[in-house]
Parts: structure tokens; sequence; C-alpha cells
């Protein structure tokens, strides 16, 4: 029998398929020290993104040789060695379009809760305060919405941003305009002086540590509003606090960290920031989309 590890979870109605097609499931979340002695019963491990598929632990699949299909549930295989894992024959599948909405609707919902403070006022009134006068917005309407990254995310993002009245201007890795597009690409540095907010949908740098610290935020409009969705360590996240701290960056919107669980106490504490944990992708039609593709991955590789 193939036996399958959903190592940090799988939906429910996806187990049902596979074991009804005469896959074995094992929907278990093992710390590393035991998944190094698990791993080798397996032929396929399903992660998110909490459980990291490193060389060690790759190392010690080959010992019994069975490990033959890791699959990302989701977009960001950057915590999986792909190259080492494909270089000793494990093959690495992701699933790259199930969640794009999901986040960028959360993107979306971040940016109205920084413009209207709808985060913080969440917290002050449960402590019983009625801080109207705190609470003066500003309206998505009008402004301009640069996005770093233009992938399968962010022209979902695009698409809403423009229906809420938003000019959109992007940049990306390529530079490359498709035909087309109602939006405007700009480089990094036009994006950074025109953006009233600065939205992050690309993935995380293999050759820096992050993509925003000081510099590029003093390159940025005064006041503008920062959403990362993407992935933790894009921005600096003293950079940021320190930014946020003087008045340069209004508000700031986070949903992926440096480290997962954040254990940064400046960030998950700073008012000024919309805090989700890594949230975006964690909705109902999301995760059943993600699901589908993991049945058909998993029975197209072992038809
Ligand atoms: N928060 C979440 O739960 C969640 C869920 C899914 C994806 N993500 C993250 O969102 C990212 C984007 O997902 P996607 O599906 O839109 O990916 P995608 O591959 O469709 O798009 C990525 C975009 O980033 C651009 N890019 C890559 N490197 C760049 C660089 N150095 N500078 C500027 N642009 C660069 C590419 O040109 C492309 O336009 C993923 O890499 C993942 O890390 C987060
Ligand atoms: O598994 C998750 O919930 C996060 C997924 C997300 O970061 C991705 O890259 O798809």
């Amino acid at each position: 029998m193939i036996r399958i590890l959903a190592a940090d979870g799988m939906e429910a109605s996806a187990i049902k398929n596979l074991e009804e097609s005469g896959f074995g499931v094992v929907n278990e979340h093992y710390e590393l020290p035991e998944l190094m002695e698990k791993i080798k019963e397996f032929d396929v491990v399903v992660v998110r993104s909490a459980t990291k598929i490193r060389e060690p632990l790759i190392d010690e699949a080959l010992k019994t040789g069975r490990l033959k299909l890791v699959i990302r549930g989701g977009v960001g295989v950057d915590n999986i060695d792909v190259k080492y894992a494909e270089e000793k024959g494990i093959s690495v599948r992701n699933t790259p379009n199930a969640s794009s909405a999901s986040v960028a609707e959360l993107a979306i919902g971040h940016m109205f809760n920084i413009a209207r403070h709808i985060h913080s006022a969440n917290v002050t009134m449960r402590e019983g305060k009625w801080n109207k006068k705190h609470y003066e917005g500003i309206e998505l309407s009008g402004k301009t919405l640069g996005l770093i990254g233009f992938g399968r995310i962010a022209k979902e993002v695009a698409k809403r941003a423009d229906a809420l009245g938003m000019k959109v201007i992007y940049t990306n890795r390529s530079g490359h305009k498709p035909e087309n597009d109602p939006f405007r690409y700009v480089t990094m540095e036009e994006l950074y002086k025109e953006a009233d907010f600065i939205s992050l949908h690309m993935p995380k740098l293999a050759d820096r540590p992050y993509l925003i610290g000081k510099e590029e935020i003093e390159k940025m409009k005064d006041g503008v509003y920062l959403v990362n969705t993407a992935r933790g360590g894009l921005i600096d996240e003293e950079a940021l606090c320190d930014a946020l701290d003087r008045g340069k960056v209004t508000a700031a919107a986070v949903d992926v960290f440096k480290e997962e669980p954040t254990k940064n106490e400046r960030i998950y504490t700073h008012e000024k920031i919309s805090l989700t944990p890594h949230t975006g992708a964690s909705t109902v039609e999301a995760q059943l989309r993600i699901g589908e593709e993991i049945i058909s991955i998993i029975k197209t590789f072992f038809a």
C-alpha cells in the first residue's frame, strides 16, 4: 500500500478520497526528532508551512528509499530543499493556483483594516474604551497601490483594488509587461516613490536576508502603508517597527513572519500593525481546492 503522511493536516474530504482509492493516509504532525524516524515509512509526505523538509531529513528518508514525492499544500516551497530532494530522486510538487483568491482577499482586508484602524479599535473597544477621535482613517479609493511581484495572487489583488477605485501599479522580477495589461508596470524605485499602499506578492529571496529594509523604506512616500502576505523576512521586522515608531510608515499589515510562530514581541504587540498568523490560505474554499490538487497530483504520480 502506498502510504501518505499528511504532516501539517489535510482536508478531511481529501483524506477520505485517497483512502477510498486505496492509499494509506496518516494525518499526524511529528516534531523533527520523531519525523526523522517516521519519514522512512512513507512514500509521500504532504506539508503546509510548519514542517520543514531539509537535507538531513531527506537523508534519513533515503535510508529506506521509500519516499518518492513531497507535496507542498500551498505555493511557497521555501520550507523544502527542493534541489536536494530532486537530485536524490524525490519529486516535489505544490498547489500553485488553489489559494490565490483567498490570499488576495486577506491582503485587501488588511488594507481596509489599516486604513480605518479596525484592528486597533477592536482591541480598545474590548478594553471598554470609546476612542472615536483617534480613529479617523483614509479611503482606499483614489490611492495608489504598488504591488511587488505580479503573479497569480497580485493579479487577484489588482482586480479587487481596481474595483475599489485604487490606481494599481506593479513591479516584478522579469520587468516584463504583459500585453493588454490594464495596470501600469513601474520599476521598483518608481513604485517606492509613487505608492500610498505597498503590498508584497513574491517569493522569499534566496540571496539576501530581506527585500525591504531601512534604506528601501526611506525611498517610500512619507506615511506609506505596507502589507506583507507573501513571506516573512521580505521586510526587515526591526526596520519596519522603527519606521512605524517615527511615522514614516503609517501602518502595516503582516500575515507572515521571519520566524513562525513569531517570537518578536515588538512586531506582535505593535499597535500600528494589523496581524494574522499566516492565514492567507486558511479558507474553506482554498483548503478544498488544495485538497483536490493534492489528490490529483498523487493519483497522477502513481498512475
Ligand atoms: N500568506 C499566505 O498564506 C500565502 C499563500 C500563498 C502564497 N503566499 C506567498 O505569495 C507568494 C506569491 O504567490 P503567487 O502565487 O502570486 O506566485 P507567482 O509565482 O504567481 O508570482 C510571483 C511573482 O513574484 C515576482 N518576483 C519573484 N522574485 C522577485 C523579485 N526578486 N523582485 C520582484 N518580483 C519578484 C515574479 O516575477 C512573479 O511576478 C508566494 O511566493 C508565497 O510565498 C503566501
Ligand atoms: O500552508 C499554509 O497555510 C500557508 C501557505 C502559504 O504560505 C503558501 O505559500 O501557499
